[in-house]
């Protein structure tokens, strides 16, 4: 088996062919099973269907499928974001601490609640850096997360943790001081990636996160978080539409049609020899991803983008 290292920060492809590898010997971090999530109108939405799925510490997993699949809805459930007239109607999401304790997400409510997610799994939503406030810098809106969570941090613990955040997401520190308008776009999402980081998180979902941004952007800060997820150890569920994006990153790919888990498996295996006709038929769909120039895919060659610099 290929050596695992980690991809150059600055050239070369967002990670190794040897991914999956990092599932060896890895412990579930987060299950669900057999969840279903309705939208309560008429008539009703059956927007996730008896899904069942494991997430392991370190992992990335790709959700795909086509828009409206369920995927954000899937999303939403597994981290107890679901607001009416969506209800999770059957199922059970299990967290599975790193002390050893398995949470029941399902059954989580108030303060622990509130806890759970940022702490244990936080989320980068689509369109996130639009979320910033605009009228609060930086260090307070990351000093936010940190006042609410971690209580007992004092102003200065709380400075040097927001300077190290944003040095790890990329950005130089003395933005600290600057507000989201005098941001770009990407490195208003690197800010909302770092506050998503601020709390040691074991989980990590993405839905779109970088959908919104130029490609060389985009792939600055997919490296990032590549880079990130090998030194903290964080497991991901990546969502988009870019499925040649979620192949070149992802561990394992579940592809999602109308509600329904189809195929799960490695990212290799989906890319080589897709079982489901409707994985094969999304594959198919990419014209990146066939004939010769699907080669890419795996190996970042002939993008155009390693001149790219880190902190685009
Ligand atoms: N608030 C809502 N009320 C009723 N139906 C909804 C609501 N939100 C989503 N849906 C429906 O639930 C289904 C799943 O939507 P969802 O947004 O989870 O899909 P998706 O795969 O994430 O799509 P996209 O990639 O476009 O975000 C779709 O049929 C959608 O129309």
């Amino acid at each position: 088996m290929t050596a695992i290292t980690a991809p150059d920060a600055t050239t070369g492809p967002l990670t190794s062919d040897a991914h999956g590898a990092y599932l060896v010997g890895k412990e579930p971090v987060l299950t669900a099973r057999g969840v279903s999530i309705d939208y309560e109108v008429e008539p009703v939405v059956h927007a996730v269907k008896d899904v069942s799925l494991t997430l392991h510490r370190g992992e990335i997993l790709g959700l795909a499928g086509e828009s409206g699949c369920g995927k954000t809805t899937l999303a939403y459930g597994l981290n107890r974001l679901l607001k009416p007239p969506a209800l999770l109607t059957s199922g059970a999401v299990t967290f599975h601490d790193q002390g050893g304790e398995d949470i029941d997400v399902v059954a989580l409510s108030g303060d622990a609640l509130r806890a759970f997610r940022w702490d244990k799994v936080s989320m980068v939503f689509q369109g996130a850096m639009n979320s910033l406030n605009p009228v609060i810098s930086v260090r307070d809106q990351i000093g936010d997360v940190l006042k609410t969570h971690r209580p007992g941090m004092s102003r200065a613990q709380r400075a040097v943790r927001s300077a190290e955040l944003l040095e790890l997401v990329g950005v130089d520190p003395v933005r600290l001081d600057s507000y989201a308008h005098e941001l770009s776009g990407g490195m208003r999402q690197r800010v909302m990636i770092a506050m998503a980081l601020a709390l040691n998180p074991q989980v990590m979902i993405m839905d779109e996160p970088t959908t919104a941004l130029d490609v060389v952007v985009q792939r600055g800060i997919l490296r990032e978080i590549m880079r990130l997820r090998e030194q903290l150890e964080f497991a991901v569920v990546f969502i988009t539409h870019d499925l040649p994006l979620l192949l070149e990153i992802s561990d394992r790919i579940a592809v999602m049609l109308r509600g329904e888990i189809v195929e799960l498996d490695t990212a290799e295996s989906i890319f080589q020899s897709a079982q489901h006709p409707y994985t094969r038929r999304l594959l198919g769909s990419f014209p990146s991803l066939t004939g010769d120039r699907g080669s890419f895919v795996r190996t970042g060659e002939g993008t155009g983008e390693h001149q790219e610099g880190p902190h685009a």
